[in-house]
């Protein structure tokens, strides 16, 4: 993978560009208001090499488009004449060095200037810092990513696979015996996707049964294997999601009535973390595994994959072996990876709810016959230029909530920005027929009084049990039962405010003791904030302060093996206690009763959006409690964010 400057080179002195004044103002100005950093300015002074402004400006933009996680700068989608997303009153406030333009773009300046401009640039190219993809440009680590990426899950798909078909098709009846009630069974057809694929991605909402059928399509791929049973490793991005994997498999496999017992021992029902299978390199961002010192795998399934980043991506898919089977199971809805790149929702571009994915005339024809015996269930309707279009199954229908459960009617209302399923949801709600659902909208009465209060409700039951001398995994349970979702970190109604709200309330009551001049006290629950590969302490981890039996204070944490593990505070790494935790921290987790809070309308132009508040009422498994303006609920409905990316773009005809 080509290079591109190192970040210590980049405070080296860079010489003064020489621009026009108005576009030094801007320049001054976009530093003065943080809406670019210096050291972005130091690298696109060095990668313009001081010759053309706008390579300097279109660099910048770059730098920003990568702050906001996306792959790349699409050069169509670039606003010439104020890309910089300046306001009217920036151009009206009364302070500092107000710029006379918005753009340092000429007038008429376009996205053909642009590519025209970096096509014949130094900095641009293979093997160069820069470089441009079907009109997109990239930083050359991210596009080479997306180039693995793509190529690596091209040849897997395209990989002819040795499978008796007419045995597929007995075990895929025995399985998915036939249901009058359901017309398509998407179940059947997700598993004979993967079973006739290298590669395939799962995805559906929540309690669709994603972890069902991929524990059915185990007990599959082994019976086709029989002879030399297959190496199976489950993983998933966080420690707590493959905590919740290992526990769904399990239990998917106990209501598996059809296998023996020796076939069930032959699907692995323990996940571990995708860092923990690629073996950290303390103090690197390099793994054990790679393309030289690959997995010994032969089928890899990684849950909620929506929450793994481009290059994380692309380092595991390189550290598989060539002959190995890859399984992407995770709802493309939810938030996008914290780090950048969208590759699950690059991967699921164009499904749509209710409608048959498009599978090519020669897909469908092999799936009819494996799943409904020739019966033309499955129609090649519009023609797809996704090469791996036949490679991914949608599950539509939810088995967990049933028609009296306000959950999966309000997450559906919120994903499909239906505001008469909204609607019908406050009428049941209201009309006490989905008692699972409560919204508050009442935000003019000031909630947070009420909202503290029920929070430390919740919370004294894991605290009454630390004082009764219960067990970690007893004190862990109690807590996972209730979490409060907060959007946003600032404000009244964000994380930081809340956190300290709850914790005086808890205080007053009782509950716990926290002292003016310690950080730390018997029951404050933590989320750890940065990786500590030598603690083995991820960003995400949640553990519970207590006293261990020779009294001293202990941050316990339970790993996904179910392990307790004990650290003095003082060793930890970053952490922030967690009543309250934001929605993106909760991707991948899953609380008995969910409450989430939103900003007031004045705060939440910023960051609400439909992929937010979707993931936040899908963490609820059986109550879920919301806390915001209407008018904050709608603006987040009706917008939907995506990430620029050219993975469907390098996966296509
Ligand atoms: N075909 C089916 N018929 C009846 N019940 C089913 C079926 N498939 C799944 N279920 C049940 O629905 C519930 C949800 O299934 P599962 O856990 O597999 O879904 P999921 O998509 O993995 O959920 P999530 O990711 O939201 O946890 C489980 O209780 C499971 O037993």
């Amino acid at each position: 993978m080509s290079d591109y400057p190192q970040q210590q080179s980049l405070f080296d002195e860079p010489s003064a560009p020489l621009y026009p004044l108005n576009t030094i103002e801007l320049l001054d100005y976009l530093l003065e208001q943080n809406r670019i950093r210096m050291v972005d300015v130091k690298l696109a002074s060095m990668l313009c090499d001081n010759q053309q402004k706008e390579v300097f400006y279109i660099v910048l933009l770059l730098c920003l488009a990568q702050q906001s996680q996306h792959s790349c700068l699409t050069l169509r989608e670039v606003d010439w004449q104020n890309p910089f997303n300046l306001r009217q009153s920036d151009f009206t406030k009364n302070e500092g060095n107000i710029p006379t333009t918005a753009s340092p773009f000429n007038e008429g300046f376009c996205a053909t200037d642009a590519l025209n401009l970096l096509a014949n640039h130094n900095s641009v190219g293979p093997s160069k810092p820069l470089q441009l993809f079907n009109e997109r440009l990239y930083f050359s680590r991210l596009a080479d990513y997306e180039n693995t990426l793509a190529t690596r899950l091209l040849a897997m798909s395209e990989r002819q696979l040795n499978i008796n078909t007419t045995l597929l098709s007995e075990l895929l009846s025995e399985y998915f015996p036939a249901n009058p009630a359901i017309d398509t069974d998407w179940q059947k057809v997700a598993c004979a996707i993967a079973a006739t694929k290298g590669f395939s991605v799962i995805t559906g909402g929540p309690g669709t049964g994603k972890t069902t059928t991929v524990t059915k399509l185990l007990a599959i791929l082994q019976s086709l294997y029989k002879t030399a049973p297959l190496s199976i490793k489950l993983v998933a991005p966080t420690g707590k999601a493959a905590a919740r994997l290992s526990e769904s498999i399990l239990g998917a496999k106990d209501k598996l009535s059809v296998i023996s017992e020796d076939l069930k021992a032959l699907i692995p029902d323990s996940a571990q973390t995708i860092h923990r299978l690629l073996g950290v390199k303390p103090f690197t961002n390099k793994f054990k595994h790679n393309s030289a010192n690959p997995l010994h795998l032969d089928v890899l399934i990684i849950d909620e994959a929506s929450m793994v980043d481009l290059s994380l991506m692309a380092k595991l898919i390189e550290a598989l072996p060539a002959h190995a089977r890859l399984i992407l199971l995770g709802d493309k809805d939810q938030l996008a990876s914290v780090d950048t790149g969208s590759v699950m929702s690059d991967l699921c571009q164009g499904l749509t709810l209710g409608k048959t994915p498009s599978y090519s005339k020669a897909r469908c024809d092999e799936l009819n016959a494996l799943c409904f015996n020739n019966t033309p269930k499955l129609v090649a309707s519009t023609h797809s230029d996704f090469k791996l279009a036949d490679c991914i199954a949608f599950l539509q229908h939810s088995y967990r909530f049933d028609a009296q459960s306000g959950i999966g009617q309000l997450a559906l209302a919120v994903n499909t920005n239906n505001s008469g399923v909204l609607k019908f949801v406050e009428q049941e709600s209201i009309e006490g027929r989905f008692n699972d659902v409560i919204l508050d909208y009442d935000f003019v009465a000031k909630p947070i009084e009420k909202l503290v209060k029920n929070a430390a409700t919740h919370y004294a039951h894991y605290l009454n049990l630390i004082t009764q001398g219960a067990s970690v995994a007893q004190v862990h349970e109690a807590f996972t039962q209730y979490q409060l979702l907060a959007a946003v970190r600032e404000g009244d109604y964000g994380v930081n405010s809340l956190n300290s709200r709850i914790e005086r309330a808890l205080g007053q009551q009782g509950l716990i003791s926290v002292s003016p001049n310690q950080r730390h006290y018997i029951g404050m629950p933590i989320m750890v904030s940065q990786n500590d590969y030598q603690l083995k302490l991820f960003n995400g981890d949640i553990g519970i302060l207590m006293l261990d039996a020779s009294g001293q204070l202990k941050a316990l944490f339970i790993d996904e093996q179910g392990n307790e593990r004990a650290f003095s505070p003082a060793r930890l790494p970053a952490h922030d206690k967690v009543y309250v935790m934001t929605i993106h921290k909760s991707q991948g987790s899953e609380f008995s009763y969910t409450a989430m809070v939103l900003p007031p309308l004045k705060q939440a132009s910023m960051g609400i959006n439909r992929q937010l508040v979707y993931t936040g009422i899908t963490r609820a498994k059986n109550t879920f409690e919301l806390v915001a303006d209407k008018k904050v609920l709608q603006l987040a409905m009706n917008k939907s964010v995506s990430r620029a990316s050219g993975l469907y773009e390098r996966l296509k005809h």
